[in-house]
């Protein structure tokens, strides 16, 4: 492992002494005490994980209530060079396989040793895809510093005997720790070259801790706001997967943008109604937050799941996702198959399948049970479903 950076960064931050009245690092040392700064490490170190870790190093250099350094965990893995992915990542400072050509950040440290990376962070930033998670959360039972905190960014659910568990409840479930979540319209490319973004983190009791995660997330090219409903915004991030699939098919088969709309609208639609019936606390004010109608359009346009289920169409449904997936994302991984099988069976389970014709449509293309074509002519095949101004009128 690299050793720390914490004394040999060059930033006008001072490192163990922190004023607190007005902030800033400007009191006299009359005025100073020691602060208690908080150890971020990141959970994942894919596309989105590496330019979280980007952003996170750039203001815990800046902030005094953050330690300088950055933990990456990194899944380890053999580049085609024969070297570890995390060595590279420390030589170069590069995540040279899921963000290549950006620096992160000197303070940037990976660390492929799970726990040895967990153990003393205050702040745990999860950001892996969803199905890893449930055997992330297991190797950590008490592994965590008591008083830690979490954020997960990661777009996804799993489904229980009981129900749907969205991933920052499995998280606060089985690791005791309070649990916030940060979605967006976040196409992480974009972000790591300072393209400006916003994004939403959902909290559910505190606004002090909210506003610390908004604190090390926020910089003048990513406007992070708080908003007080964890579900509704980790609802969001999740189900807009499945409607960026929809969007594929539909660029696949060269319906054109009215149809692409119509699919985007129908989409936030059952969003919002499948939100609500799930957990009626969730407000209608989060589909107009970044995490959203925001995400919803930059994932229809932009997004791997989009680019993934174009090209499926395009092969009349004759490729699996899997081969799909493993040729055009290089290593990256899809989330909204699953989450449309999760979804679907979330839909089965309650007898909602009729309820949220786009969804369930979306999951039986998936599946080669209807043809991509079906995403648009569905009423006519399967009389039960109807697109267009269908149910899911809540
Ligand atoms: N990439 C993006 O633009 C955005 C992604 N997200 C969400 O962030 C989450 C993470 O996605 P990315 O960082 O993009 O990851 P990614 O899809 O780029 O990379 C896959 C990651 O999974 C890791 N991995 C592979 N097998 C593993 C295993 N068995 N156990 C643990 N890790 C394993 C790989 O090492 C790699 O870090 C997802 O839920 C995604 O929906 C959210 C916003 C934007
Ligand atoms: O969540 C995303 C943008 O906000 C990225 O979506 P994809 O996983 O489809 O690329």
């Amino acid at each position: 492992m690299a050793p720390s950076l914490e004394d040999n960064n060059n930033n006008n931050k001072s490192n163990s002494i922190a004023a607190v009245a007005g902030g800033g690092g400007g009191g006299t040392i009359g005025e100073e005490m020691t602060t208690v700064k908080s150890r971020v490490t990141v959970v994942g170190s894919g596309n989105w994980g590496s330019v979280a870790a980007k952003l996170i190093a750039s203001n815990t250099l800046k902030l005094n209530s953050f330690h300088d350094e950055v933990i990456m965990w990194v899944f380890e893995e053999m580049l085609p060079t024969g070297e570890k992915l995390s060595q590279v990542i420390n030589r170069t400072n590069e995540n040279v396989k899921y963000l290549p050509g950006i620096k992160l950040g000197k303070n940037v440290v990976a660390n492929p040793d799970l726990e040895n990376a967990v153990k003393d962070a205050n702040l745990l930033v999860f950001v892996t895809p969803h199905q890893f998670m449930e055997g992330i959360c297991k190797r950590l039972v008490g592994k965590l510093r008591a008083d830690a905190e979490a954020i997960s960014l990661i777009k996804g659910m799993e489904v229980k005997r009981e129900g749907p568990c969205m991933i920052s409840s499995l998280i606060s479930e089985q690791l005791g720790i309070n649990c916030c979540v940060l979605m967006g319209a976040n196409i992480a490319n974009e972000i790591a070259v300072g393209k400006f973004s916003e994004a939403t983190v959902g909290y559910r009791k505190s606004k002090e801790i909210a506003d610390k995660w908004v604190q090390l997330f926020n910089t003048s090219y990513f406007a992070v706001t708080p908003v007080q409903d964890v579900e509704g915004v980790e609802l969001c991030g999740t189900l807009k997967n499945v409607v960026a699939l929809a969007a594929g098919f539909v660029d696949g088969l060269e319906m054109g943008n009215n149809t692409k709309a119509a699919i985007m609208r129908v989409g936030l639609r059952e969003m919002k109604a499948l939100s609500k019936l799930l957990f009626p606390s969730v407000k209608d004010s989060t589909f107009f937050e970044s995490c959203g109608i925001a995400d919803v359009i930059t994932t229809c346009l932009g997004g791997r799941n989009r680019k993934c289920a174009e090209a499926f169409a395009r092969n009349g449904g004759k490729r699996s996702f899997d081969e799909l997936e493993a040729e055009m994302l290089q290593g990256q991984k899809l989330q909204g198959v699953s989450t449309a099988k999760e979804v679907y069976e979330v839909l089965r389970h309650r007898g909602w399948l009729e309820l949220f014709p786009l969804f369930s449509t979306v999951h039986e293309i998936c599946t080669h049970r209807l043809p991509p074509t079906a995403i648009v002519e569905y009423s006519e095949h399967n009389p039960k479903y109807s697109l267009v101004g269908g149910p899911a009128k809540f």
